[in-house]
C-alpha cells in the first residue's frame, strides 16, 4: 500500500478513486533509495529487471566499472538495420536535507492536489516511468515501428557521470546500439510551454592557487597570498556580475545564454596570526556553446598573471565539446519531435541546459539529443526541498511519450541508413 497524506483531506481528490497503475509504479521507483553517496544500485537493478519481464522485452547489464551497472531495455524495429532511438534516464538521485521537506522524501507521498513528493519526482524518475509506460501501452496497443528503441538507464549521472554515461559511451556496447537519435532529461516549465534543450553549457571547475610570503599576522608583510586571492576573486566576481547584467537587460536570454561564474570554495591559512604561504579558492563556471573556449581560457590566464606571481591553475572539470543539436525544420528527428508536440497543441521553448546532464556525453559523440521532461505548469524543483511532480502532468507526459515514438521510431531512414 503506497501512503497517501494522513489527515482529514487523506488521499483527497483520489480517495475512493483507483490510482492509475503507472502513478503506483512511479510512487514504487520513487521508493528506491538510490541516493548519493552510496545509492541502492541493486534494488533498481531489481527492478528494471522485472519491468523487462512485464514489457516482454530484453535487457542487457553492462558493468562499465565496478558496481556500476548499465542497464538496456530493447524493443527491436521491423528495420533493425536504421538506426535506433535511445531513451535515456539516469537511476541516481541526489540527496535531501529531511527536515526541511514535508514529507519523507522516500515516502512517495501524493497530497490532496495529486503532486507526488519525493526525491527523483522530477530529475529524473517520472522521466523513466513515462518512457516504459509508453512503452507498455504502445506495446499493448499492437504497434512496431522500423526503428528499435533502446531505453537506457544509467548510474551515477547526479556525480558527473564518469563512471556512467561518460564511459558507456566509448563501451563496445553502446556503437552496438546504433543510435541515431537521443532523449534525455530536460527541466520543469512554470509556464503552460514546455522547454526542450538542443545542448548544455560547458561545466568548467577551476581552481585557482595563489602563494604569497608568510610572516607574523600582527605585522605589514608585502606580496601576501591573500592580497593575490582578492584580485582574483574581484576579477571572476566583476566578470560574474557583468554577466549577469547581460542577462538581466536582455529581453531574450536564458540562463543558458551567458556565463556564469561563482565563487563556491576557499581554503588556507593554519592559524589566526599566521600570514599563510598559500590559498586557494575554486569557482564553478558553466560556459554557453558560442563562446571560444580558448579565449576564455586565456582570458583566466590573464587574471591570473595580472593577480601577482606564482599563481597556478587547475581543472578539475573541464568539458570541451560545444555541440549542439540542429532545431532546423529541415532536420528530420527535430522535424518528428517539434511537429509531434505541435500536433499536441504543444509550445516548445528551445534552450541550451544550464546545468550539465548525460547529454553532453551523447552529443559529444556526434549524436542529436535533445533534453526534455514533459513537466509544465511545474515549480524547478530538481535538487530542491519538496521536490514533487502532479500526477495529472505525469500521467500526460506518457501520451506524449506514446506520440513521440510513434514518430521518431518511424522517421524515414536518412542517407546511408539503408
Ligand atoms: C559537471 S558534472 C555535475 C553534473 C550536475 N548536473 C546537474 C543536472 O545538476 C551539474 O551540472 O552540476
Ligand atoms: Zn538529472
Ligand atoms: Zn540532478
Amino acid at each position: 500500500m503506497l501512503p497517501d497524506q494522513d489527515g482529514p483531506s487523506g488521499g483527497g481528490g483520489t480517495q475512493g478513486v483507483k490510482e492509475d497503475p503507472a502513478v503506483s509504479l512511479f510512487r514504487e521507483y520513487l521508493q528506491l533509495k538510490t541516493v548519493h553517496p552510496e545509492p541502492d544500485y541493486d534494488a533498481a537493478l531489481k527492478f528494471l529487471t522485472r519491468i523487462s519481464e512485464e514489457l516482454g522485452l530484453p535487457m542487457k547489464k553492462i558493468e562499465v566499472c565496478p558496481g556500476r551497472v548499465v542497464t538496456i531495455i530493447t524493443w527491436t524495429g521491423t528495420n533493425p538495420a536504421v538506426k535506433s532511438v535511445l531513451l535515456n534516464s539516469h537511476t541516481d538521485v541526489v540527496p535531501v536535507y529531511q527536515e526541511h521537506w514535508k514529507y519523507d522524501a522516500f515516502a512517495a507521498v501524493k497530497d490532496a492536489e495529486g503532486n507526488i513528493y519525493g526525491r527523483g519526482s522530477q530529475d529524473m524518475k517520472s522521466v523513466t516511468i513515462q518512457y516504459i509506460e509508453a512503452i507498455r501501452r504502445l506495446k499493448a496497443a499492437g504497434k512496431r515501428f522500423p526503428r528499435t528503441i533502446h531505453l537506457s538507464f544509467v548510474p551515477d549521472e547526479e556525480v558527473g557521470g564518469h563512471k556512467g554515461m561518460e564511459t558507456f559511451i566509448n563501451h563496445p556496447e553502446f556503437q552496438k546500439l546504433n543510435v541515431g537519435f537521443a532523449l534525455d532529461e530536460g527541466l520543469a516549465n512554470p509556464t503552460e510551454a514546455f522547454t526542450v534543450f538542443y545542448g548544455e553549457r560547458n561545466p568548467w571547475w577551476i581552481t585557482i592557487r595563489c602563494p604569497g610570503s608568510p610572516g607574523h599576522g600582527s605585522r605589514f608583510v608585502e606580496n601576501t597570498a591573500a592580497e593575490k586571492l582578492r584580485r582574483i576573486i574581484n576579477s571572476f566576481l566583476d566578470f560574474r556580475a557583468s554577466e549577469k547584467q547581460r542577462l538581466d537587460t536582455s529581453e531574450c536570454f536564458t540562463l543558458g545564454d551567458v556565463t556564469t561564474v561563482n565563487m563556491t570554495m576557499v581554503n588556507g591559512g593554519v592559524a589566526y596570526n599566521v600570514i599563510p604561504a598559500e590559498m586557494d579558492v575554486s569557482f564553478d563556471m558553466r560556459i554557453p556553446p558560442t563562446v571560444n573556449l580558448q579565449e576564455f581560457e586565456e582570458q583566466i590566464k590573464a587574471w591570473c598573471a595580472e593577480a601577482g606571481e606564482g599563481i597556478t591553475y587547475k581543472f578539475a572539470q573541464k568539458f570541451m565539446h560545444q555541440n549542439t543539436t540542429s532545431t532546423e525544420d529541415s532536420d528530420p528527428w527535430w522535424n518528428a519531435f517539434s511537429s509531434t508536440c505541435k500536433a499536441m497543441n504543444m509550445t516548445l521553448q528551445k534552450e541550451i541546459f544550464p546545468a550539465a546532464t548525460d547529454s553532453r556525453f551523447i552529443r559529444a559523440a556526434g549524436l542529436p539529443a535533445i533534453g526534455f521532461s514533459p513537466m509544465n505548469c511545474t515549480p524547478i524543483l530538481l535538487h530542491d526541498h519538496n521536490e514533487f511532480l502532479n500526477e495529472g502532468v505525469f500521467l500526460r507526459g506518457i501520451t506524449v511519450y506514446e506520440r513521440l515514438l510513434l514518430t521518431l521510431a518511424s522517421v524515414a531512414p536518412q542517407k546511408g541508413e539503408e
